[in-house]
């Protein structure tokens, strides 16, 4: 175990070969510029809190990502959780493998690359951290590193003060949605709050690897430390990969998955990922809020209307964690698993018989009436330069099944008879409409002649239908949804 370990004092000169990304996955460092996120001052005493809220709003609809500045964290206490992170990698192997687990269920866990169990990857990501439940901190505390000596102490602060931090913005985003101030907070119940401190050592062959690959985060809210000195955190915005500019002293905001689903797709959980640097070591500290294992996660009904239908399929959270956790949505946006994808893979699609007649008939979608037990679409949304499989799911009740290999291949089968189908209207078309050239022709009839045009005319819109269907085979990316 201790050998998959990054944080050994060891200096690598080359990238070992289990770190290597595909050509087609690498982060393309050259390419990337930076971009400003928005800063949004939170002392209501200089500004007006209705214009924070709309600030918030703002920055969630646009960027899913903002930074805060007076946020009521000390320079001090952030200063000190740095402090410790360091500290904290910089400690003897051994010391540091007491908490070393491959197991992602633990409430106290050194590990390394992504959260899942690293035995299971193909390639590996070049961080290592150290994740730690924190609330209530009573009941996790005692198990917490006891070394370095303030760890406790500085970390028990500072996490006390993001998730309090973390509960006014959520109640801002609440009020920025048109939603009761508690809103959000209610939905989400008895909160969990997780801390990462992150430690991604310099690199060898930063071009090769990525530090944490593209992922939104899985809870409702991220509040960031990011490492102000050393670029690394990146962005995904309109297709493209940005580094994110951090001010300083300010903390970095991003909105999970919990609230896209809430806020019916308004918001977004924003894509991010995080690349490495050959000659300096990067530190970046999370403050995750999560709702409640047994929370219902659906979109608030205000914000479901004829214009606006319902995106999401309620779904209970653990179901949601347990379906990461499995690391079987790796590079996928987990919660597109649950969206209603209107398309006319969803619509029902009812196909005249008749050669002259064939046409393809959408019947209405009823998006807010799916029942349990209905089929809805998953599809894997990925980040760039990533594959995915699509699938199909059947959610039952509010909670979501989310095994579907069978509903893949039985969606691929329909599609391909259909297709099947089109394709012999065509070529029954063209041969008709060849004789009826010929014949026409022949015959110097012009109706005859005419009667081909308009069956050219039916070719081209069976064209388009099976291009359709075809095209609903594509799965999403971050670019298309
Ligand atoms: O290290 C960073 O800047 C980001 C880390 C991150 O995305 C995460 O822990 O989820
Ligand atoms: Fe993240």
């Amino acid at each position: 175990m201790a050998e998959t370990l990054l944080s050994t004092g060891f200096r690598f000169d080359k990238l070992p070969e289990n770190y290597i990304r595909p050509e087609s996955e690498r982060p393309r460092l050259s390419e990337v510029v930076s971009l400003k996120v928005p800063l949004i001052d939170l002392d209501s005493s200089i500004i007006n809190r209705d214009e924070i809220v709309t600030q918030i709003g703002n920055a969630c609809r646009d960027f899913g990502i903002f930074q805060v500045t007076n946020h009521g964290i000390s320079t001090e206490s952030i200063q000190k959780v740095f402090t410790v992170t360091k500290e904290f990698f910089q400690l003897p192997v051994e010391e540091k493998m007491r908490y070393y687990s491959n197991d992602p269920s633990k409430k106290v866990r050194l590990s390394t690359s992504r959260y899942f169990n690293v035995e299971n990857e193909k390639v590996h990501n070049w961080r290592d951290f150290l994740r730690f439940y924190s609330n209530p901190l009573e009941e996790f505390v005692n198990d917490w590193p006891t070394n370095p000596q303030s760890f406790k102490d500085v970390m028990g602060k500072y996490s006390r003060e993001s998730r309090e931090l973390g509960f006014k913005l959520v109640g801002a985003i609440s009020e920025s949605l048109g939603l009761e101030t508690d809103y959000i907070e209610r939905v989400l119940g008895k909160v969990s709050h997780h801390m990462t401190m992150n430690y991604y050592p310099a690199c060898p062959e930063p071009d090769l690897t990525f530090g944490f690959p593209a992922h939104t985060d899985k809870g409702a809210l991220t509040i960031l430390l990011p490492d102000d000195k050393v670029a690394g955190l990146q962005m995904l915005k309109d297709g493209k990969w940005f580094f994110v500019d951090s001010h300083p002293n300010s903390l970095l905001v991003n909105l999970g998955d919990q609230i896209q689903a809430l806020s019916n797709g308004r918001y977004k959980s924003v894509w991010h990922r995080v690349t490495v640097n050959s000659n300096q070591e990067r530190i970046s500290v999370g403050s995750f809020l999560l709702p409640a294992n047994d929370a219902v996660i659906a979109p608030a009904k205000e914000l479901i209307s004829e214009e606006s239908p319902a995106m999401y399929k309620s779904f209970i959270y653990e179901d949601y964690d347990n379906k990461i956790l499995s690391g079987s949505v790796v590079d996928e946006k987990c919660l597109e698993i649950l969206v209603f994808w209107v398309s006319l893979k969803t619509q029902q699609l009812r196909v005249g018989r008749s050669w002259r007649n064939l046409f393809l008939v959408p019947e209405e979608m009823e998006v807010h009436n799916l029942q349990s037990g209905q089929i809805i679409e998953i599809h894997g949304n990925l980040p760039m330069g990533a594959t995915s499989v699509g699938m199909s799911k059947i959610c039952r009740g509010a909670t979501c099944d989310f095994s579907d290999s069978e509903t893949i291949s039985r969606d691929a089968k329909e599609r391909s008879a259909l297709m099947q189908e089109l394709l012999m209207a065509i070529v029954l078309c063209v041969l008709f409409m060849s004789v009826e050239v010929v014949g026409g022709m022949k015959a110097n009839s012009l109706s005859i002649l005419t009667d081909a045009t308009h069956l050219l005319s039916d070719v081209a819109a069976f064209a388009i239908s099976l291009f359709s269907l075809w095209a609903s085979g594509w799965e999403a990316n971050p670019r298309q949804s």
